[in-house]
Parts: C-alpha cells; structure tokens; sequence
C-alpha cells in the first residue's frame, strides 16, 4: 500500500534543502568576500575536475523561479543555509545588498507559504577569519555569535526556525582530518580543537538567539550514520560503540549533557591529544530540536593496527552513486536511538540520494529517487507512529548543486540542472513528490 501525505500529521512540515556555496554562484557579485571554499576549490587538484562554485546553480539571480518550483512541488518548508561572507565584510560592516538577498528570499518564500528554516554555517567560512585561525582560533565563537545576532536581528521578525551549524562532524574531520574538505588540513589534534569551538559557537548563537527571536526555534544538523558491526564479534562491537561516539556521541552529548562521551574521549587521552572542555556550560545551552541528516550506514570492524582501532568495511547493500548503501532501516533505529537518549523534538534535516540522472527528451526517469524517497518517508511515518517526536523531513536536495569535492558529477537534486544553459528540469521524483504532497 503506498504511503500518503494525509498518514503524516496535519501540521508535519514537508520541505527540501540546499547550501549557499552549492546553489548560489555570484560568489564575487555585491561585495560578497571569499571563503574557505571559494579558496579550496580554486586550488587544483582538490575538486573533481577542477570545478568550483563560482556559478553553480546561478541561485542568486534565479531564487524566484527556485521558490515557485516548490511551490509547484507543494513544499511548506525549505532549509537554505546563509552565506556569512556574503552578508558581513571583513571590517565586520554589514553587506547590505548581500542582506536584501536574503530578505527578498524569505519573503517571497513567506508569500508562497513556505516556512524558511535557516542554517547559519554550512560550511563557507570567511577566508580572512581562516587566516586568523579559523576554527582553531577560540575568538571564533565570538565572530560566529556576532554574525548569528545581526541575521536573528535583520531575519527574525519572519524567520522563527534556525540551526545554527551543519554537521560540524563533517567542518571538523573532513576539514581538519581527512582534508578532503576546506580547509584541507589533516590534524586530528586540529581536528578536536575544531569540534570544541565549532559547539562553543553554536553554544555562543543559541545564548544570543534567546535575548533577539524570542518566538522562534533553534537546533543544530548533525550528521547521523547507523554504525553496524561488519561481523557480529564482541570486538566488532566495541568498535561500533567507539565510532558511534566518534561520529553521533561527539556533537550530541555535549550539548544535552555537558561532557564529551567517555570511551572515544579515553581513546583519545591514549593518542596523547589534548581535550579542551571549555564553555562547556555554554555549549549545554537548551536547544529546541536536533536536526537529522541521515543517508546510510557505517559497517566498522575492529582494526588494533589503527590508532583508532578500526577501520570501515564495505557493505553488500544496494548502493547510490556516492557509494552508499541504501538502507531506510537505519533511519528509524537513528531516529529513535537520538530521540530516546537526548529528548528533544527532531527534524529530518537532510535525506536525499545522488543517482545516474540522465536528461533525455526533458524527461529524467528517476524511478530510483522515488523508490528511495518512498522507503524513508515509511520509516519516518513509522518512528511518528512509534511516539517519536518526529516534525518535518527535508529532501536533499531540491537542485542537482555543487557536491563539494565531487564538483558537478554527483545529482542529488529532483530537479535536474543543465548547467550550461541553467534550465532546471523536474525529475520524475519531483512529479511524484507533487502527487505524494497534494494527497
Ligand atoms: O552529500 C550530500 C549532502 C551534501 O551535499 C550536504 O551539503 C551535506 O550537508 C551532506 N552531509 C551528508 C552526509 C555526509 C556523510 C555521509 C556518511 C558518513 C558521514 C558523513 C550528505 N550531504
């Protein structure tokens, strides 16, 4: 029996998501300044193909004819992130006409019944503050608090939902550990000094927040894989526990609990690396929702010839075009496991798949997209009927957009761009999503 809109609570927000780096272009249009990004992927070799964001989806010109898609679609909720170097310069003066792009988006979102939910970082950090340390600086938390106030003070009379950082698991390890990320770096010392000032500026945000938009919501996204033994062992098991900690616990414990979790802290006290743990008070700050980007699953086996005493291991699953296994179970277990250890209400903040879209005769027959969706809105229907406290679900994304070190080759979009003409195209999955949404 396929599923229907009307099984979703009435009030149950069906929305889609994007970034400002992945979607906008423009990046040197009215004052907008650089960022991380801006710099790393100029920098040869770090994107596939060489590609950058420069244009992208051209979204800075085009929002109006974005928002009435999902219109079309039959959204009530879109997830955009803000561009900090595009609203603020580096003489910390406020880019007014980088803050009238945004004031024109959510008011033409708001005219269409589209309720924004806005994500101050995903990821595009102003260069000039990457020179003064970036997130290794601890003075950070106070640049991002600053940055936070003017966008609650200048959007917060209409916008009542925020998330203040985007899966800072991804800032941090994929930044300051693996470099397959700006900055680039690879220090899991550096990496862990990020982690702590990325949460100390979330922590800095929500203090600000609650003295500025006094009705609104404000969460944090965090990434959130099932971690699965790749063979059941008691080994194997304990290393799933320590990456769970490592991935899931890291972003989540601190702030409902104060304090890092315990096994993946030991395991980093045995490395030799320095914890720091201040403002742990700030960062415990009460929040409103978490925000659950969920994609897949991690299989780990123990590994003691790694300093982290793991490694990952290739699943059987049917997998997207970014390698991922398909596995809508993962969901519901993530889900349920977030919403009974810490309590609060949860948003799907990102779910979506990359896959072989290819345009032919303006049609782009995604019948994979909607079997995929269709698997993941059961479980979050099933986790609702479960009693979890589950209130929206934002696909990923409503563009094919600029996927980060993957360039241009990677569509997670239901709407198909044709980047040299900047057409957009609704797949199959979009026209699906429009009956799902009317019914
Ligand atoms: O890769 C698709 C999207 C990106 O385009 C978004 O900007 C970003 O928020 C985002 N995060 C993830 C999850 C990445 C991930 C998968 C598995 C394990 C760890 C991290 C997938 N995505």
């Amino acid at each position: 029996m396929a599923i229907k809109r009307s099984e979703f609570p009435e009030n149950f927000i069906f929305g889609t998501a994007t970034s400002a780096y992945q979607i906008e272009g423009a990046v040197n249009e009215d004052g907008r300044e650089p960022s991380i990004w801006d710099v790393f992927s100029h920098t040869p070799g770090k994107i596939q193909n060489n590609e950058n964001g420069d244009v992208a989806c051209d979204h800075y010109h085009r929002y109006n004819e974005d928002v009435q898609i999902m219109k079309e679609i039959g959204f009530n909720g879109y997830r955009f992130s803000i561009s900090w170097p595009r609203v603020l310069f580096s003489n910390q003066k406020k880019n007014q006409k980088g803050l009238d792009f945004y004031n024109k988006l959510v008011d033409t979102l708001l005219e269409n019944n589209i309720t924004p939910f806005i994500t101050l970082y995903h990821w595009d950090l102003p260069y000039y503050l990457y020179e003064k340390g970036g997130w290794l600086n601890p003075d950070i938390a106070l640049y991002f608090q600053d940055y936070a106030a003017l966008m609650f003070e200048i959007l917060g009379d209409r916008v009542k939902h925020w998330i203040t950082l985007n899966e800072p698991w991804c800032s941090s390890y994929l930044g300051y550990f693996m470099g397959k990320h700006a900055p680039g770096h690879t220090n899991i010392q550096e990496t862990i000094i990020a982690a702590h000032n990325l949460l100390r500026a979330h922590g800095y945000a929500v203090k600000i927040f609650r003295e500025i938009v006094k009705d609104g919501i404000i969460g944090i996204t965090n990434v959130v894989s099932k971690i699965e033994p790749a063979k059941e062992s008691e080994e194997n098991f304990q290393a799933a526990i320590l990456v769970d900690e490592i991935v899931n616990g890291w972003f989540h414990d601190p702030i409902i609990f104060g304090k890092f979790p315990e096994n993946a802290k030991g395991l980093f006290k045995q490395l030799g690396l320095e914890i720091p743990e201040t403002d742990m008070d700030i960062i415990s700050q009460p929040i409103d929702f978490f925000g659950v980007n969920y994609y897949t699953r991690q299989l780990v086996e123990y590994d003691p010839t790694s300093p982290y005493l793991y490694k990952n291991v290739e699943g059987i699953l049917p997998k997207t075009e970014m390698g991922w296994e398909i596995y809508p179970e993962g969901l519901y277990d993530m889900l349920r496991k977030i919403h009974r250890r810490y309590g609060l209400p949860l948003y799907i903040t990102e779910n979506g798949m990359a896959g072989p879209d290819k345009l032919q005769n303006d049609i782009i027959n995604d019948d994979y997209r909607v079997k995929y969706l269709e698997k993941h809105f059961e479980k979050a229907l099933e986790a609702i009927e479960d009693g979890i406290d589950l209130r929206g679900y934002f696909v990923w994304s409503l563009l094919d957009n600029f996927e980060w070190e993957k360039g241009y080759s990677k569509r997670f979009g239901i709407v198909y761009v044709d980047y040299k003409t900047q057409k957009r195209y609704l797949k199959k999955s979009a026209v699906w999503l429009k009956e799902f949404l009317r019914k």
